[in-house]
């Protein structure tokens, strides 16, 4: 008798997991302003009553994540089984189809026993040929069911996966800052790869094979109790070794497997930092240091991997043996019936290989509980992904005060803030407005907190205390797409798509002529430099690649926010990590995009400062002093103090083209 794994079945192997696998071990590897939309414009809104009354300082900075919250496998699945909407005729028929190989199996079983008993036992040829037609009918029904139901099952499959990873992808894509800093990609990359995957496994393929090995162990222990009850008796009495053999192992398989998906995500994020950072690596000689990272990782997660497997193999034995004393006590039970001759040998050899059939499906009942144990370590950790709150998100419907013409009046009204999970208050009782076409210039001390007020007026917080308006109606009363079409960032690290140089410039504003596209390019001097590659705009650019300079990716940058036309301009260090030469270059280009509009400039580089109409210091999250370049350097104190420090521009008209790297913004 061939070993039961390699005996002909028919039965569905429920796609994507191997039933007899734990679960455990890789997963499949995978101009002016312009209306809001086509609305007309109309004057900015009177704010209703409730949004001057609100007390902010009741406002939580949300987005605050704990660690990936424990679940038990059936919350895991109630929780993700609602992906399933849609499809679940799909499930219904693929279980149909499971049903109908179970069941087509189970003739082929009684098929077989007759075949025994009676052509061979009785060595006529003539018994022979009808049930050996009517097996072979059945097998290739089943051949079809099972075809059917594999082929639909695949596609359901990977149609959760595809939902699931969108739902994530959504999620993540709404996560403040702090969410990405405190992850690592690599990391987050492996949840909406593997993790992924893994739940399909729990949901999708679990449900499919929950149901084949569930009805096939039905179907066959009618049949078995039809050919011996007594000794059907035997085995089934035997039988809840296999589920107790299940729950010894699920514990451990769980934590082995929770440890295995941390390894998978730590593994691609070293991975992804190293090749990230290569340029550092390379410059500072650190090969050796990201090797033994590397290292570390992978070791880490071999003994995860090796520990995984070692389970699974311990309980694959321990299914064995089990299932060898259940044959050996129907052996005996048989060889007892034969001495009292109430069984023949044909009966009783039938009979042991109908367990054959009879077992998988019992084995994998106690196997896809441990599946769905290994599973919910991935559900855990997308649970924390799709449990972590947007720190910011749209008013109600109806709620929205907009659309209207933006002005870009830019006010902060006795702002406080604290980070989520910061132990401090990063801004306390910040107040300043800046009219329409204003350049107010915000600078201080290293970590004195101006990047957070570029956060706090792009939105990707809100403030715990007092407000921050635009033309005087709150940040967070207007739908946030409305808010950063008519505000616009440039943070300090320039934010490049991994596209053409014509698209990362397209990208200010969908729609964009060639001829516009161009045109902005001129205006931000990028297309001098563009025209001379050898493919021109059609040149793809990526952060990490070196076919363009600092300046230039910030002059591309420039021309994308010249396309987005937005009245109001956030710059974040415009001109840090420049050169001298470089910067110049780039102030040209800035002084034609922020002519017009309100611009917050945040920067250390005080050379820009004596064109500012008013500059703000800020110290500990307090601003310390208010006024111009003049007024300030006059009052001696903290900017006079900065001034000298940073090496700021002389206390006079500034110019552009001198020898020193100077800049002027003052009017074109
Ligand atoms: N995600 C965060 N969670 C907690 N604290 C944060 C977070 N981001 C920034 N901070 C803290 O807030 C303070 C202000 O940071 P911010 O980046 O606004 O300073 P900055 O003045 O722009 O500094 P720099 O000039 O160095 O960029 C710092 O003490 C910083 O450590």
């Amino acid at each position: 008798m061939p070993p039961y794994e390699d005996q002909p079945t028919m039965q569905l192997r429920a796609l994507g997991s191997d039933p007899a696998a734990t679960g455990l071990g890789p997963h499949r590897r995978p101009g002016r302003p312009r209306p809001y939309g086509r609305h007309q414009p109309k004057a900015a809104p009177q704010l209703p009553e409730e949004y001057l009354t609100v007390d902010a300082g009741d406002r939580e900075p949300g987005g605050d994540e704990g660690a990936a919250p424990r679940l038990a496998a059936r919350q895991a699945f109630r929780r993700f089984w609602p992906l399933t909407r849609g499809d679940r005729r799909w499930l219904v028929l693929i279980c149909a189809c499971v049903i109908a190989a179970a069941l087509a199996e189970t003739a082929a079983i009684l098929l077989f026993s007759d075949l025994t008993d009676n052509a061979l036992r009785q060595g006529s040829l003539s018994a022979f040929w009808v049930p050996a037609a009517q097996w072979l009918a059945v097998a290739v029904l089943g051949a079809g069911v099972g075809y059917m139901g594999n082929s639909l099952a695949v596609w359901t499959a990977e149609r959760f996966v595809l939902r699931l990873r969108a739902r994530v992808f959504t999620q993540v894509q709404d996560l403040p800052p702090h969410f990405f800093q405190r992850h690592r990609q690599g990391d987050l990359v492996e949840r909406l790869t593997g993790d992924v995957e893994a739940i399909e496994q729990m949901v999708v393929s679990g449900v499919v094979s929950t149901v084949s090995a569930v009805f096939s162990a039905v179907f066959f222990s009618v049949a078995a109790f039809r050919l011996r009850w007594d000794l059907a008796l035997v085995t089934f009495v035997l039988a809840p070794l296999f589920w107790l053999a299940a729950r010894r192992f699920s514990g451990r398989i769980s934590s082995v497997a929770r440890d295995e998906r941390v390894a998978d995500g730590a593994i691609t994020s070293v991975v992804e930092e190293s090749l990230g950072n290569v340029v550092l690596t390379q410059a500072y000689h650190r090969k050796d240091a990201e090797e033994r990272r590397l290292d570390r990782e992978a070791r880490a997660w071999l003994r995860a991997s090796v520990a995984g497997a070692r389970m699974s193999e311990l309980y694959e034995q321990l299914v064995e043996v089990i299932e060898t004393l259940c044959v050996l006590a129907v052996i005996g039970l048989g060889s007892w019936e034969i001495s009292q001759d109430r069984m023949t040998i044909g009966r009783l050899l039938a009979f042991a290989a109908f367990l054959g059939y009879l077992y998988p499906p019992i084995r994998n009942l106690g196997q896809l509980g441990l599946t769905l144990t290994a599973a919910t370590a991935g559900a855990e950790r997308l649970a924390e992904i799709l449990d972590a709150e947007p720190a910011v998100s749209d008013p109600p419907p109806g709620a929205a005060m907009a659309p209207w013409r933006v002005h870009g009046t830019v006010e902060f009204d006795g702002v406080g803030f604290r980070y989520p999970g910061g132990d401090r208050r990063t801004l306390a009782g910040v107040s300043f407005t800046a009219r329409p076409g204003e350049f107010v210039l915000i600078t201080g001390a290293s970590g004195a907190g101006k990047s957070t007020v570029s956060k706090l007026l792009t939105r990707f917080y809100d403030p715990a205390e007092g407000f921050v308006r635009l033309d005087g109606v709150p940040l967070y009363a207007m739908p946030l797409g409305f808010l950063r079409t008519h505000v616009t960032l440039l943070p300090q690290e320039t934010l490049i798509l991994h596209d053409t140089i014509r698209e990362n410039i397209a990208c200010g504003r969908p729609g964009v002529t060639e001829h516009e596209i161009v045109r902005a390019a001129r205006d931000a001097a990028a297309h001098d430099f563009i025209a001379a590659l050898p493919e021109g705009y059609d040149t793809r650019i990526d952060p990490h690649t070196a076919r363009l300079s600092g300046g230039q990716l910030q002059r591309v940058a420039i021309a994308r926010a010249m396309l987005r036309d937005a009245p109001v301009l956030v710059l974040d260090e415009p001109t840090t990590g420049l050169d001298a030469l470089a910067a110049r270059r780039v102030v040209r280009p800035l002084r034609r995009l922020m002519s017009g509009r309100t611009t917050i400039m945040i920067t250390h580089d005080l050379n820009l400062a004596p064109d500012a109409d008013r500059i703000l210091v800020l110290d500990h999250g307090r601003v310390v002093e208010t006024g111009t370049h003049h007024e300030l350097l006059a009052l001696g104190g903290a900017y006079a103090r900065l001034h000298g420090a940073l090496g700021g521009p002389p206390d006079g008209p500034l110019t552009d083209t001198g020898p020193q790297p100077t800049l002027r913004l003052g009017p074109m």
